[in-house]
């Protein structure tokens, strides 16, 4: 479905309700899955975490998790270690191009059963489950936090525990974190110091209920909304102070573009004055790289510079993020130049209209463009892929005012 979107107003107040983090989420029902005595409230409503919960429900052979990164490489090291089930899984057809060789490596060295169905080092993977007794590891660090966040969730599972030793520099760090503190929350003893990470095994849990935080990262869309704003007042509901999400660090990148963010008890308000605009954005998104289209797109709105560095992963998210945000902010008339891991955007004098904006399967190139409709009405193609992550988006637009009318 394609939808035109617009909005004539510069001053926006109102409040929303964003479901629980999809990184949370999905680590918990892999926590769940092998500790019954958890609970869980807050649960994120994306198609990733549906997928990611009938993926743990399910008794085929086949199990299809569609464009969930997280679902992929955490189901990867739950239905290695799962003893007697035998499962191929498969993913969208850009699932298939997204690496998951050196996960599947580390897996295979602690004694897990895996071969690869098509192309070597992607999936779809036939995974026979056994009981995995090495209780030490070693996987590189720097492509993608994922493989290290999945053996840590299982580790606790195995007899003895895991030992992972992460090699090279590591990306996407506070995810690893983020899955540390929630193992440690849930009653599981747990380390990392010096590039290793050790988790002793568990038997079973106590009765826990975990309040997940809402998603910073679908919060990110409403920063943006609120810098292109000359006045706003946002309320979000559900967001701590301090948060195991590594996009929390929204709260300091915007504030350098006049947005205040106020904790009033479980909620955020951002919080935007007119003031004046500085002449670039500079940051290093190595720690938060699914904030990057957001920050760009802010930049392309307010008519400043943008030099984005840390991007290295972008390549193999959901499309390549690099390319697809240079050839929709050209569109509009922005130039923008990129290399394998940075991003740079010069503005443009004034925004071309009547663009169309490609989405590319990706959630997140809908919804960081969508605040541009501030300045510029335009349209978005395929614009239902915010499900993935975010399947309320566009009401909750409509709910501040923007104009979407579903076209087809
Ligand atoms: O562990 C997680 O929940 C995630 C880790 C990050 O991926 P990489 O570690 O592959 O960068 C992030 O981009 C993704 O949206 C969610
Ligand atoms: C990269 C993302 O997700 P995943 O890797 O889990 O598909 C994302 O949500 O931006």
């Amino acid at each position: 479905m394609e939808i035109k979107i617009s909005h004539s107003e510069k001053n926006l107040s109102g409040e929303l309700q964003i479901t629980g983090s999809k990184s949370e989420s999905n680590r918990l029902l892999i926590l769940q899955s092998l500790f019954t005595s958890l609970q869980v409230k807050n649960l994120s409503n994306s198609d990733d975490t549906q997928v990611m919960k009938k993926a743990l429900q399910s008794k085929e052979e086949v199990v299809d998790i569609h464009h969930a990164g997280t679902a992929m490489r955490f189901l990867t090291a739950y239905f290695a270690a799962k003893e007697g089930r035998e499962v191929v899984l498969t993913g969208s057809p850009r699932m298939q191009e997204r690496p998951v060789k050196l996960l599947v490596e580390a897996l295979k060295s602690i004694g897990a059963a895996i071969s690869y169905e098509k192309e070597e080092g992607f999936p779809p993977l036939r995974i026979k489950g056994k009981k995995l007794t090495k209780d030490e590891v070693v996987v590189q660090a720097n492509i993608s936090s994922q493989y290290i966040s999945a053996l840590m969730l299982i580790a606790p599972s195995l007899p003895n525990g895991l030992e992972i030793k992460l090699d090279g520099q590591i990306t996407s760090a506070p995810y690893i974190s983020m899955t540390l503190e929630m193992l440690q929350h849930a009653g599981i003893k747990g380390e990392f110091k010096n590039n290793r990470i050790k988790i002793e095994p568990a038997e079973s849990l106590p009765a826990k209920t975990i309040n997940i935080e809402s998603d910073w990262s679908s919060a990110s869309y409403f920063y943006s909304i609120a810098a292109i704003c000359d006045e706003a007042e946002l309320k979000l509901s559900n967001y701590r102070k301090t948060s195991l999400q590594g996009d929390s660090c929204l709260a300091k990148i915007y504030s350098q573009l006049g947005v205040e963010t106020e904790h009033e008890n479980d909620s955020i308000i951002l919080k935007k004055k007119p003031c004046k605009k500085p002449k670039r954005i500079t940051e290093d998104l190595q720690n938060s790289p699914d904030i990057a289209q957001t920050i760009a797109v802010t930049c392309l709105a307010l008519g400043i510079e943008c030099q984005l560095g840390g991007l290295h992963t972008l390549k193999i998210k959901e499309t390549d993020r690099l390319v697809a945000l240079k050839n929709e902010i050209e569109k509009f008339g922005g130039k923008v130049d990129i290399t394998n891991d940075s991003l740079r955007l010069h503005p443009a004098k004034t925004l071309n209209k009547d663009v169309s904006v490609a989405t590319y399967n990706d959630h997140r190139m809908a919804m960081a463009f969508a605040p541009l409709a501030l300045k510029v009405p335009f349209k978005v193609e395929d614009a239902m892929v915010v499900s993935k992550s975010y399947p309320d988006f566009w009401e909750d637009l409509e709910s501040l005012g923007f104009d979407v009318q579903r076209e087809g």
